[in-house]
C-alpha cells in the first residue's frame, strides 16, 4: 500500500516536473519573441491581413531612417550590406506560400482564410491518419521471441557469473533440473528475467515510439511560418519537383515514400516536414538518434513524426542487443505496413565536413527486407538534396581540431534557437529528387546477378537478422545489415548519396568559399573575384543546380555578408579597389572549407587525374615535350582513386570508374590543362587514323603481338605537360590538395606505432598535432587539413589496406602496425611513397616553367 502511495507520488513529482519545464521554456520562447526587438514586426506579421499593416510600415521607416543615418555615420570606405539575392528559376519560397488561404475568389469577404493565411494554410491543408505503431509492435510475435532470446542470453551470463566453468560442465552433460536447483540456490529465477526482459521492451518501444499527430503538425507549422521568416530569408523548394511527389504519391497511394536526405543540420528534421505537410503530401516517420531526446525538444521532435534510435545498439562490444535490433526492426516493417512513409539521414549523423559521409545501410536494409518478405509491395525511395547558405548549426571546427562533441542539452538548444533567432542565415534550400522503386531495383540487381551467372549474390527473403557493422560515424554506426546482401544495400545507398550530391544546389556561400580557397587563397579584387565566379558558373551549367541567379558582383557582397567578418573581411586597398580575402586563421579556413566542400566532389576526379599526371612527368630538361602515356594515366589515377575511396563516393555503382576518368581526361585535352601529342600528329586526318586504329584493335583483341604495339609507347598517345594554363592547373589541384595532406601526414605518423600500440583517439591527436605544427610552421599551406574525419577516413583505408589492425579492447579502439609494416621499415616507407603521389607537387619544376 505503501509502496503504491509512493509510486503515485513519484510519478505526480515526475509529471509536474517535467510540465514545468515544458511549461518554462514556451514561456521562454513566447518572451523572447515578444521582447526582442523585432516583436512589433513579428506581431504584425502574426496578423498580417489585419490592419497592423501602418505598425510594419511605421516600423520600417524608422529602420530605414536608422540605416540611412548608420550609412552616413559609417566611413565610406565600407563595403554596402546585401540582404537578398534570386534564388532561381523553377523555384518557389515556401516562407510565402500559403497556397490553402483564400481559396474562395468570389466570396473572398466572407473567407477568414484571406485575413488569416497562416491559420487557414495550416488548418486547410491535408489531414492524414498517422497509426500509432508501438503497440502493434509489442503483440508481433517475433518481439515475444526476441524477449525470450533476449531472456535467455541473460540467464545465461547470470550463470556464468555465478558459477563460471563449473556451469559449463554441467551443461555439457545436459542435466537440466540438476541446472535449475542451482538457480535456486544461488537467487537466478528464469521467471524474474523473463518479466525483466518483457518490462524492457516496454521501455524501449516507449522510448523509440513516434506519436506523429495532426494537431502538433498544424501548430508547428503555423509557428515555423512566424519564426522562420526571423533567421531566414527564404526555404526554397523547386515547384517541378513537389509536383512530382504529388503525381508519385497519386499514382501509387499503397506504396510508401522513403525520404533519404543527406544530413547537414539539426533543423533539416522538421524542415523536410514543414514542406512536405504544407504540400499535402503525407509526413513522414523520421528516425532520430537519442540523443536528441532531450526536454521539451524531444517530445516535440516525437510529436512531428520522430522515432528516437540508440546511437549505440550495442552497448556492450560484440555482443549483440537482440531485443532492441528485434523491436527496431519491428518498429520500422510495422510502420511501413501502416502506411506511413519514413525519412532517415542515410550517413547517420550531420557531414562535418560540408562533403557526404560515407552511408550506413541499416535502416535501409530494413526497409528493402520488408519489400522481400511482402510486407509492402514496393518502396519509393526519394534521395532529397539540403542545403544551406549559412548553417544556423553553427560550425563543426572544434570537432574538425580533435576536441569532442558538445552533447545535445535543452540549454544548448534554447541558447542555439536564442542565437539563431538574432542572426541571418540567407536561404534554406532542398531539392527533391527522382524517386527510385525499391522493386525495380532489385529487379534489376538480380537481374545482372543472374545474367553473370552469379546465384550466390540474388537478393532473397532473408531471415529479420541485424548484423553489426563497424562504422565509426555516430548515428546507425551499428548497421543492420544481412551479411548476404550486404552489396544490394551498398549498391542501393550509394547510389542515393551521389545523387544526393550531385543534386545538391550550389548556393552562394558554397562559390565564394570555393574560389577564395582554391584560387584565392590571398583573397583578391572584388572585380577579379567576379569574373572567376562567372567562370564556376559558367563551368557547373549544365551539372549542377545553381541557387543563386544575378549579377555576380552582387552575389560577391552577399555571400560575404552571410559568411560574416569573422570568416571573410572587405577592406579597400590604397588604391581603393575593394579586396575580399579569407581570414587569416586555422579556424576560418576550417569552417570555409565547410561551404567549400559542397563543391570538391564535383571536381575530385580532374583533380586526382591532373596529380597524377603532374606525378608521372618525367624529370627532363626539355618540359614541353614532357609526356605520359594515357594508359599509364589512367591506371594510376584508378590507384590514386582508391586512396580517396572512404572521403569521395567518385562513381555511381552502376557507372565505370575507368570509363569517367577517360572523360575527365578529355574534358582536361578540351580545356587545354593537357596537351595531346601521337607519333603522327602531323600527318592529315591525325585523329581519324588513330580512331579507325582503335576500333581495329579492339576486332583484333586477342592479337598478342598486335596487343604489345597498342599498349606499347610507340603507338600510345602522349600526353603532354601544358605550361600556358598551368595557373588553370593549379587551381584545379588545389581542389583536393588539403586532403592529400592530411593523408600523407597520417601515413607519415604510422611510424609512431612502431612495437607501440596505441588508442586509437590518441593517434588521431597526435596527427592532428602533426597537422597544426606543419601549418604554423608554414610547411602545409592548408589550414583545413586540419580535419579529424580525414584523419578517421585514412585509417580506414590502411585498415583496408592491412597496414594497420584495430582490435576493440573493454569498448576502446586500439590500432597497431601489422607485422609485414612492424618488421620492415622499407614496406611502410612504401605505403607512405605511395600517398605521397597524391599531393601536388607546385614545388616540382613543372610549375615553374614559364610559358
Ligand atoms: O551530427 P550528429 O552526430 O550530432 O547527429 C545528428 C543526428 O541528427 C542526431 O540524431
Amino acid at each position: 500500500m505503501l509502496t503504491t502511495v509512493l509510486n503515485f507520488a513519484q510519478r505526480v513529482a515526475e509529471i509536474s516536473l517535467l510540465g514545468g519545464i515544458e511549461i518554462a521554456s514556451v514561456a521562454l520562447i513566447v518572451y523572447y519573441i515578444f521582447a526582442k526587438t523585432r516583436a512589433p514586426v513579428i506581431i504584425a506579421g502574426l496578423f498580417p491581413n489585419l490592419n497592423l499593416s501602418y505598425r510594419t510600415s511605421y516600423l520600417s521607416k524608422i529602420n530605414s531612417i536608422r540605416s540611412d543615418l548608420l550609412v552616413t555615420l559609417r566611413s565610406s570606405n565600407d563595403p554596402k550590406t546585401q540582404n537578398s539575392v534570386a534564388h532561381g528559376i523553377g523555384t518557389q519560397n515556401m516562407l510565402e506560400l500559403t497556397p490553402q488561404s483564400g481559396q474562395k475568389p468570389f466570396k473572398k469577404l466572407l473567407d477568414w482564410g484571406v485575413l488569416f493565411p497562416y491559420v487557414a494554410q495550416v488548418v486547410r491543408s491535408e489531414k492524414f491518419e498517422y497509426r500509432q505503431v508501438t503497440e502493434i509492435v509489442h503483440n508481433d510475435v517475433v518481439l515475444k521471441h526476441a524477449i525470450k532470446q533476449a531472456a535467455e542470453q541473460s540467464l545465461r551470463e547470470q550463470r556464468y557469473a555465478k558459477n563460471g566453468h563449473r556451469l559449463l560442465t554441467r551443461s555439457a552433460s545436459g542435466d537440466q533440473e540438476g541446472q535449475e536447483e542451482e538457480d535456486e540456490k544461488v537467487g537466478i529465477s528464469y521467471q524474474n528475467i523473463l518479466r525483466k526482459q518483457e518490462q524492457r521492451a516496454i521501455s524501449i518501444l516507449k522510448d523509440m515510439g513516434s506519436t506523429l499527430n495532426n494537431g502538433l503538425l498544424a501548430f508547428t507549422s503555423w509557428i515555423l511560418y512566424k519564426l522562420l521568416p526571423c533567421f531566414l530569408s527564404g526555404v526554397v523548394t523547386n515547384t517541378k519537383q513537389i509536383e512530382m511527389l504529388k503525381t508519385a504519391t497519386e499514382r501509387s497511394p499503397g506504396t510508401p515514400l522513403i525520404f533519404v536526405p543527406l544530413h547537414r543540420s539539426h533543423l533539416d528534421y522538421i524542415m523536410v516536414t514543414w514542406i512536405l505537410t504544407n504540400n499535402d503530401i503525407r509526413s513522414p516517420l523520421v528516425a532520430a538518434g537519442n540523443n536528441l531526446q532531450i526536454p521539451v525538444f524531444g517530445g516535440l521532435l516525437r510529436g512531428l513524426g520522430a522515432f528516437f534510435i540508440k546511437r549505440k545498439i550495442d552497448p556492450v562490444e560484440g555482443k549483440k542487443d537482440v531485443l532492441y535490433r528485434a523491436a527496431l526492426h519491428l518498429y520500422l516493417t510495422h510502420a511501413l505496413k501502416q502506411g506511413h512513409n519514413v525519412e532517415f539521414f542515410i550517413e547517420g549523423g550531420r557531414t562535418r565536413t560540408g562533403k557526404p559521409c560515407m552511408p550506413k545501410g541499416g535502416i535501409l536494409s530494413v526497409i528493402v527486407n520488408a519489400f522481400m518478405d511482402g510486407s509492402i509491395p514496393d518502396a519509393l525511395l526519394v534521395p532529397v538534396s539540403v542545403n544551406y547558405e549559412r548553417l544556423v548549426d553553427g560550425n563543426f571546427v572544434r570537432e574538425q581540431k580533435g576536441e569532442k562533441k558538445i552533447p545535445e542539452s535543452f540549454s544548448k538548444a534554447i541558447s542555439g534557437i536564442w542565437k539563431a533567432l538574432k542572426s541571418n542565415y540567407g536561404l534554406m534550400r532542398i531539392d527533391f529528387n527522382e524517386p527510385y522503386s525499391i522493386r525495380e531495383l532489385v529487379n534489376s540487381y538480380n537481374k545482372i546477378a543472374r545474367e553473370d551467372g552469379n546465384i550466390a549474390k540474388v537478393y532473397k527473403p532473408a531471415a529479420r537478422t541485424l548484423q553489426h557493422n563497424q562504422s565509426t560515424s555516430s548515428l546507425y554506426g551499428t548497421d543492420v545489415v544481412c551479411e548476404e546482401h550486404r552489396n544490394l544495400i551498398e549498391s542501393i545507398s550509394r547510389q542515393v548519396v551521389f545523387d544526393c550530391a550531385a543534386a545538391t544546389s550550389v548556393m552562394s556561400t558554397n562559390a565564394l568559399a570555393f574560389l577564395l580557397l582554391t584560387r584565392f587563397r590571398n583573397g583578391a579584387e572584388e572585380q577579379i573575384l567576379a569574373e572567376a565566379l562567372d567562370d564556376l558558373r559558367n563551368s557547373l551549367s549544365g551539372c549542377k543546380d545553381i541557387g543563386f541567379s544575378g549579377e555576380s558582383s552582387h552575389i560577391l557582397s552577399y555571400a560575404c555578408d552571410l559568411l560574416g567578418s569573422g570568416l571573410v573581411t572587405r577592406t579597400r586597398d590604397e588604391n581603393g579597389r575593394l579586396v575580399i580575402r579569407a581570414v587569416n586563421s586555422v579556424e576560418s579556413f576550417i569552417e570555409l572549407a565547410y561551404y567549400s566542400n559542397m563543391l570538391t566532389p564535383h571536381f575530385a576526379l580532374s583533380s586526382i587525374l591532373l596529380a597524377t599526371f603532374h606525378s608521372l612527368l618525367p624529370e627532363t630538361e626539355n618540359k614541353n615535350e614532357a609526356g605520359v602515356s594515357r594508359k599509364k594515366l589512367i591506371e594510376t589515377a584508378l590507384e590514386n582513386c582508391q586512396i580517396y575511396r572512404y572521403e569521395f563516393i567518385l562513381n555511381k555503382p552502376t557507372q565505370l570508374l575507368e570509363s569517367l576518368l577517360y572523360k575527365q581526361l578529355d574534358d582536361l585535352l578540351i580545356s587545354g590543362c593537357v596537351r595531346s601529342k601521337t607519333v603522327d600528329d602531323d600527318l592529315p586526318n591525325a585523329a581519324e587514323s588513330r580512331r579507325l586504329a582503335h576500333s581495329l584493335a579492339d576486332c583484333l583483341d586477342e592479337d598478342d603481338d598486335y596487343l604489345h604495339v597498342r599498349n606499347g609507347e610507340v603507338d600510345e598517345p602522349k600526353l603532354l605537360f601544358a605550361s600556358e594554363t598551368l595557373q588553370q592547373q593549379r587551381y584545379i589541384c588545389e581542389v583536393l590538395a588539403p586532403f592529400a595532406w592530411t593523408y600523407v601526414t597520417v601515413a607519415q605518423s604510422l611510424q609512431i606505432l612502431h612495437r607501440n600500440s596505441m588508442l586509437e583517439s590518441e593517434f588521431i591527436c597526435f596527427v592532428i598535432n602533426d597537422l597544426s605544427s606543419k601549418v604554423k610552421r608554414g610547411s602545409c599551406n592548408y589550414a583545413e587539413s586540419i580535419s579529424t574525419d580525414s584523419v578517421r577516413n585514412c585509417l580506414k583505408l590502411l585498415e583496408k589496406w592491412s597496414v594497420i589492425e584495430v582490435c576493440n579492447q573493454q569498448g576502446m579502439r586500439l590500432i597497431s602496425l601489422n607485422t609485414l609494416y612492424e618488421m620492415s621499415r622499407e614496406s611502410l616507407n612504401t605505403i607512405v611513397k605511395k600517398i605521397d603521389a597524391i599531393v601536388p607537387k607546385f614545388n616540382s619544376g613543372y610549375f615553374n616553367v614559364t610559358p
